[in-house]
């Protein structure tokens, strides 16, 4: 154990175990946990050579050997709580989405919230067994925004009149066809192809496929469709699919992320999820008691993505704290030993506001995870009321959260110095499997739009007089006010004061974005030109505070004052955290801080050092002797073979 982070742990001053039970949620729940962990961390069929050192495709093959043993294990330990498959699934692929993510992230639940009871027996069963596995198509080439309502131009017809149709004519068509009882479905144009869905490339042999539902001359808008995409014996796909890998991408190397054409692909009437649209034999449509349920699995993983942030800041700055708790450098004073870079206000300054996010991201998105679960137990008794502010809240906090530990773990990575670039830190993958939270399950800044939409209405219903609830109390409760107004009385060291000031700066924010779009409908008479150019006001929180410059510089001593009381627990605090080493896979971040034997260790892994002298360098050492160099490009092959 390094005697730094040894001292580290005997300076702190309160219990780390607690700690962990309270973010686990109790002492019982921190001993499961730790239990399913070791059933993975200690389970030979989950060793696993460094993907590091992989190619993508050994990195996609170890991925599918590792899931399909998953698999076999929740079955025989009989693990069924979708929490405790989400956490055995992140201890045996830690850190890396893999090729299963979307059969049980979306293509389960999917079904789940979708299906009949009788489309419940005929694929959630066999999913469930992994005979059937699928995938969640949405997003197509051309577009990963969707209506889920029919519009006036939705149009069956092929693409003659180009100008009388809108983009959502050339997006993917299921045609109910009577004569037989099946739909046709077709990707009219390139654009139309399938594009991203996790799993599609190579894994899945279905998938729930997003398409534009035309019956009896009409279009009804958006719907889900089960395809089948591969033969369920041969795996080789079927007639009029065309699928694929889309290639190599940032991150998600061992995803199959794909692409898919339909051709005139034929299923049968009763492939449609239909628990709550219908067609029936005769084709006529039976319309939702909401079109907004087509997007539930959306809404669900937007919910868990809030989680996820916290999960990723927990791993980041436990990585970079413990790692600051044993690096030293500079003299702080001449002569004196160099100083642990934790002691350095800079860095405090750069990994405390981490620590204290991730914290408070654990709290929300066990708050958003209970809030889910409370709405959409509503939804299934056969009340919506409560699906607006779940949307809002859930795209809001998706955005949110994402944004904010996107940037944090990149400050996290480069608080590490140059070891933060290695990959060994684990902090460079941590962001590359991270940052697309960002833009899949709704692009963030689409997703803030939305949540304006609802602050909007809700602002308009306040100030007709309406007792609003919930989430946006506040806007019942507080008249915004004008700057000129003065600034509020704020007590920084009371909870209650800072929040009645956040509350009240989003009420003036709602309301200065109200009025950016009453004065643009002045202008430009459209809701739709308004609510564009009212856009930067709807999403970005304005730079003008609540704050005065006497209350700005008294928080900014405060949090100089918060730095000193917290850095004898920082380490401590990224304890309670309880990311076990093997999960955590970074040799910066090592509970027992003995960072550079292993990063030693670890490099001498490296393939180029399989060999002192790489095969490739043999043609510099043929150059050197027969002196060639300037002119050895024409004559190279001739004198490789010669010698
Ligand atoms: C049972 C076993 C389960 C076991 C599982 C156990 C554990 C899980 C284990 C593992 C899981 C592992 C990992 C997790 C899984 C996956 C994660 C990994 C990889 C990620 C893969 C990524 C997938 C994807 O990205 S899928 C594609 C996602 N695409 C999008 O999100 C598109 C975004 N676009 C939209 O949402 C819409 O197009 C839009 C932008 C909202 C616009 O839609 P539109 O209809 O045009 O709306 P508007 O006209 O703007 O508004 C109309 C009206 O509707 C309201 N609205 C909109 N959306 C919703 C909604 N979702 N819900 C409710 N209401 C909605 C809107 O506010 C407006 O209301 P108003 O008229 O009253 O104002
Ligand atoms: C790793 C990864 C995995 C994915 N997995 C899946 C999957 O399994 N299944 C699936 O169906 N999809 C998947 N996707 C696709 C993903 O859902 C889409 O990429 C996402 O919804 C964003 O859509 P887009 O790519 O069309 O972005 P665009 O909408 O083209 O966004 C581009 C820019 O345009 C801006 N913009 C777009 N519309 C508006 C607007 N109305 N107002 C203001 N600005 C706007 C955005 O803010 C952004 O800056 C995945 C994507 C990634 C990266």
């Amino acid at each position: 154990m390094n005697p730094d982070i040894v001292k580290e742990r005997q300076n702190a001053t309160f219990n780390v175990e607690k700690l962990t039970n309270i973010l686990d949620g109790s002492p019982e729940k921190t001993r499961r946990r730790r239990e399913i962990e070791s059933m993975v961390l200690n389970d030979p069929d989950f060793q696993e050579q460094d993907p590091n050192f992989l190619s993508r495709s050994e990195r996609y093959d170890q991925a599918v050997r590792k899931s399909a043993q998953m698999i076999l294990k929740l079955r025989e330990f009989g693990i069924s709580d979708p929490d405790e498959i989400y956490y055995y699934k992140n201890c045996v692929h830690p850190d890396r989405p893999e090729p299963l993510d979307l059969h049980l992230g979306m293509f389960l639940p999917t079904l789940l919230n979708q299906a009949t009871p009788e489309q419940m027996d005929r694929f959630f069963t066999p999913a469930w067994n992994l005979q059937i596995i699928g995938t969640y198509a949405q997003t197509e080439m051309g577009h990963g925004w969707w209506r889920c309502s029919q519009r006036a131009s939705c149009s069956a017809t092929t693409p003659t009149v180009l100008p009388a149709l809108t983009s959502e004519d050339w997006r993917p068509q299921a045609t109910f066809d009577p004569a037989t009882q099946e739909f046709v479905l077709n990707s009219p144009t390139i654009s139309s192809i399938k594009w991203w869905p996790g799993g599609l490339g190579k894994t899945s042999n279905h998938a729930i496929v997003l398409a534009q539902l035309h019956t009896q001359g009409n279009c009804h808008g958006l719907h889900a469709f089960i395809v089948p995409i591969r033969d369920m014996d041969t795996h080789v796909p079927l007639p009029g699919i065309v699928v694929g890998d889309i290639g190599p991408k940032f991150g998600f190397s061992e995803v199959d992320n794909g692409f898919l054409k339909l051709e005139n692909v034929r299923i049968p009437l009763d492939n449609m999820l239909m628990k709550y649209a219908k067609v029936e034999p005769d084709g006529t449509y039976v319309k939702p008691p909401s079109a907004k349920l087509t997007y539930g699995t959306m809404v669900f993983i937007r919910s868990m993505i809030v989680g996820q942030s916290a999960l990723a800041l927990a791993k980041s700055c436990t990585i970079a704290i413990r790692y600051s708790a044993v690096r030293h450098q500079s003299e702080l004073k001449p002569g004196e030993p160099e100083p642990q870079i934790l002691n350095f206000q800079t860095q405090q300054h750069k990994l405390f506001p981490v620590l204290a996010t991730a914290y408070a991201f654990t709290f929300v998105g066990q708050y958003m995870k209970q809030t889910y679960n409370r709405i959409s137990g509503d939804i299934h008794e056969g009340d919506y009321s409560g699906l607006p502010e779940l949307h809002a809240l859930s795209a809001g906090l998706k955005a949110f959260t994402t944004w904010a530990a996107n940037g944090a773990i990149e400050v996290c990575r480069m608080s590490c110095g140059g070891h933060g670039y290695s990959r060994s830190s684990a902090l460079p993958d941590i962001y590359v499997e991270f940052t697309p939270t960002c833009t899949y399950e709704g692009e963030n800044t689409v997703m803030m739009l939305q949540t304006a939409r609802y602050l909007l209405k809700s602002y308009s219903q306040a100030r007709g007089g309406q007792q609003l609830q919930g989430s946006v109390s506040y806007l019942s409760r507080l008249q915004p006010q004008p700057v000129s107004a003065g600034v509020p009385p704020l007590n920084i060291q009371d909870l209650a004061s800072l929040v009645q000031v956040y509350q009240l700066r989003a009420a003036n924010l709602v309301e200065l974005a109200a009025t950016s779009i009453q004065q643009e409908l002045q202008l430009r008479h459209s809701q739709e030109d308004a609510w564009n150019s009212s856009a930067i006001d709807l999403v970005r929180a304005s730079d003008a505070g609540l704050l005065s410059v006497p209350q700005a510089l008294q928080v900014s001593a405060h949090i100089k004052e918060l730095l000193i009381q917290l850095r004898p627990n920082a380490v401590a605090l990224v304890d309670a955290f309880d990311l076990n080493d093997k999960k955590l896979n970074s040799v910066l971040g090592r509970y027992d801080g003995n960072v550079y034997e292993h990063l030693f260790e670890w490099a001498r892994h490296s393939p180029l050092n399989a060999s002192e002298v790489p095969p490739a360098l043999t043609i510099i050492v043929i150059i050197k002797h027969n002196q060639l160099i300037g002119s050895f490009f024409p004559r190279s092959t001739s004198l490789s073979t010669s010698t």
